[in-house]
């Protein structure tokens, strides 16, 4: 049984896409300290890939499966809090001592965060313990001078955790800790490499204070504080055109499902192809894929911006998952009919009126709209 006097705390993890939320969370739950841990993942796209790569076990993992592109989708936050309290009250669910929320890449953190704080039936029952932020060493920087809702996140973090060290300079590392610490004076910047980045310390920070944030961050909530107030009538669906807009109209999420193994070659050509022609346009691309030479060992791909990291394959598949290729796209200003189109060439099923993979291979600029 909970009390309104030992509500249980919550972290929201943070960080723009591809920065390494998902990478950094892995290894914390690995800590013993982190047993009984509820994990929340705001998935973006139509195709659910987060469940299959975050680590915790499976009744203690809940998909925010509507998720939008830009923001955790308050109400549904709330309900899944609400229900997970219930859930624990009522035997329903084991209890937890701890809940961790892991945002979009693209998530102003201040909704979520006031979801936590200002909702009068969670915040009797949950508390904001911690907000971290991870930051990409290789990323950052230009990622901070492009997209509001990244500043918006280190601004509001009790701990900042810079992940890809290894991956960057000294000087850039340098001028980003000096980026970071304009934006966030107070908070304690961490290497995300280092043992003490990876354990349950990092999230446990107390009581969230915005007022050991620069200004900004308690007008941040107040705002959000009075757009709930306006917008209590209004419907979901409202609420995501709203957020949407928010990013301005050339981001788009998008997935492609394929049914049948793939030729290692033609994925990795179709990859070089998109990242070599396309890759600043390309925040975010997430995939796992079933290979032709062993399908039983999917493929992971992470590109983020123009940085595609190491493909990893995974020993299996996760038990119970679908087994098909799924690829969820966010990109900036390139159209999922390109995509789709590159994609249908490489995976041998041309549209009418495209090229197929041997014209491509010979000619990549015959895919309309395709530079190299
Ligand atoms: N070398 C290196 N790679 C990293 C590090 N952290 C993350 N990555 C890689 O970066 C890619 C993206 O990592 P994720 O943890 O999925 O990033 P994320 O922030 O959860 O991504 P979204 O949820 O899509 O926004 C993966 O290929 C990771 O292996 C790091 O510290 N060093």
């Amino acid at each position: 049984m909970f009390l309104a006097s030992d509500r249980l705390p919550v972290s929201i993890l943070t960080g723009f896409l591809g920065a390494g939320k998902s990478t950094l969370l892995n290894r914390i739950l690995k800590d013993p300290q982190m047993a009984d841990t509820a994990v929340v993942i705001n998935e973006f796209g139509e195709v659910g890939i987060d469940n299959l790569l975050v680590e915790s076990s499976g009744d203690r993992l809940v998909e925010l499966a509507n998720g939008c592109l830009c923001c955790t989708v308050r109400g549904e936050l709330v309900d899944t809090l609400a229900t997970m309290m219930d859930g624990m009250q009522t035997g329903r669910l084991k209890p937890v001592r701890r809940v961790v929320i892991e945002t979009t890449g693209l998530a102003d953190p201040a909704p979520v965060m006031q979801s936590v704080m200002g909702h009068p039936v969670v915040a009797q029952n949950f508390a904001l313990d911690s907000v971290v932020t991870v930051v990409d060493a290789v990323n950052g920087l230009q990622t901070l001078e492009r997209h509001p809702e990244a500043v918006k996140q280190v601004a509001v973090a009790d701990r900042l955790v810079i992940s890809k060290g290894g991956m960057a300079g000294a000087p850039e590392t340098v001028l980003l800790r000096d980026r970071l610490r304009d934006l966030n004076p107070r908070a304690p910047v961490m290497d995300g490499d280092a043992a003490e980045a990876a354990t349950a310390a990092v999230l446990a920070n107390g009581l969230y204070d915005p007022a050991t944030k620069i200004p900004d961050v308690d007008r941040w909530l107040r705002d959000e504080m009075a757009k709930d107030a306006h917008s209590h009538h209004h419907d979901h669906h409202h609420h995501h055109n709203h957020d949407v807009n928010r990013h301005g109209d050339d981001i788009r999420s998008f997935s492609l499902i394929h049914d049948t193994p793939l030729d290692p070659a033609a994925i990795e050509m179709f990859v070089d192809l998109l990242r070599s022609a396309h890759g600043e346009k390309l925040l975010r691309m997430k995939a796992v894929v079933a290979l032709s030479d062993n399908p039983e060992r999917p493929l992971v791909l992470h590109g983020v911006q123009n940085i595609f990291h190491p493909p990893q394959r995974l020993k299996a598949w996760p038990d119970g998952s679908d087994r098909r290729t799924r690829m969820v796209l966010i990109t900036q200003g390139l159209s999922e009919d390109f995509v789709a189109d590159l994609f249908a060439a490489f995976s041998g099923q041309p549209r009418i009126d495209q090229p197929d993979r041997t014209a491509l291979e010979h000619n990549p600029l015959s895919v309309p709209g395709l530079r190299m």
